[in-house]
């Protein structure tokens, strides 16, 4: 038995050649382990690889090499159960509009083949909100019900993992909550949740661990607490008690005048003190009125990791 939840070694997936485009290598080699019980992220800009990686895992692209494990089970070897482990969230909702939320709820137990007396109906349209609507045609849901129809669907056989490609995308926070909320929850209850998402402030406060992919490889995989340790840089933002410039600077401070008329200075803090910069100010006889920090966020992380390579 492994503490994994997904193994993937060496996957590499090449789109062929078609009348206009040349092939495409979109992964070049993947090498991740996702643990079970984690909220793991994946992230990485436009184009990067990520949909063609749960393309994979869902069953709906073929790897042209390395292997795939979903729960243990080779997706080779054990195909069935381990597709019977996965369940995916798509990003676009394709929902046939004739069927009612239960009805779809249904077929999709069926085509999983979950026994009638094994449906969670009722207990999935509780959890995603839509009991009410029960018996609506999908046709007459607003969007925000069709993306939580789509979660439900991707929860029928009781996935142990559940995998979410950009489920926030476009809904209002109302929804967003709803659905982290549903996460959460599902998380706590011991599902392994992976998701992919364009809201870095949200991979941060919902993802024990991440990877970013760039260019169809994994450049960088850690705890998000640990990749947020990594930039230690730190910016001193300084309201001057009138109009100043920028003093000057040794090499290890940057300092910029923002729109707003405040000087913002970043440093490393393991080595240069917020001291020290005050000093630079005071020497500079620059009064202050106001100070506050930032620190570097996923976002740094994620522009020093993908940005121009
Ligand atoms: N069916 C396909 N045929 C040919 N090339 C493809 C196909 N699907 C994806 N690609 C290419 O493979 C690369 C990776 O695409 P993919 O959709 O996996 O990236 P992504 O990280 O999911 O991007 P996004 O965030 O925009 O969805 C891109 O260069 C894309 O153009």
């Amino acid at each position: 038995m492994t503490d994994n939840a997904i193994e993937i070694a060496g996957l590499r997936k090449t789109y062929a050649a078609t009348g206009r485009s040349p092939a495409k290598e979109a992964l070049k080699g993947i090498d991740l382990n996702i643990p079970r019980g984690s909220i793991f992220g994946l992230l990485g800009p436009n184009g990067a690889g990520k949909s063609t990686l749960i393309n994979i895992l869902a069953g709906l692209v073929v790897k042209s090499a390395g292997s795939v494990k979903i729960w243990g089970f080779d997706q080779d070897t054990n195909p069935r159960q381990s597709r019977a482990s996965i369940g995916i969230m798509p990003q676009e909702p394709h929902l046939d509009p004739f069927f009612t939320p239960a009805g779809s709820l249904d077929v999709q137990a069926g085509l999983y083949g979950v026994p009638k007396a094994q449906r969670r109906t009722a207990e999935i349209l509780d959890l995603i909100g839509l009991t009410d609507k029960a018996d609506a045609y999908a046709r007459s849901l607003s969007g925000g019900m069709r993306r939580r129809l789509l979660l439900g669907k991707a929860l029928v056989h009781a996935p142990q993992i559940l995998v979410l490609d950009e489920p926030t995308a476009g809904v209002d926070i109302t929804l967003r909550n709803m659905l982290w909320q549903n996460v959460r929850k599902l998380n706590d209850e011991g599902m392994t949740v992976i998701l992919t998402t364009h809201y870095l402030e949200e991979a941060e406060a919902m993802c024990d661990e991440i990877a970013i992919i760039n260019h169809g490889e994994v450049v960088v995989r850690d705890s998000t607490a640990n990749l947020l340790g990594h930039l230690d840089s730190k910016t001193l933002v300084i309201t001057p008690d009138g109009p100043a410039q920028l003093p000057e600077l040794p090499a290890t401070i940057t300092g910029t005048i923002r729109d707003n008329g405040t000087l913002a200075f970043t440093y490393q803090s393991t080595s240069t003190p917020a001291d020290a910069v005050l000093n630079i100010l005071r020497n500079a006889g620059i009064g202050i009125r106001d100070v506050k920090t930032e620190q570097a966020d996923l976002e740094d992380v994620f522009l020093s990791l993908t940005a121009a390579k």
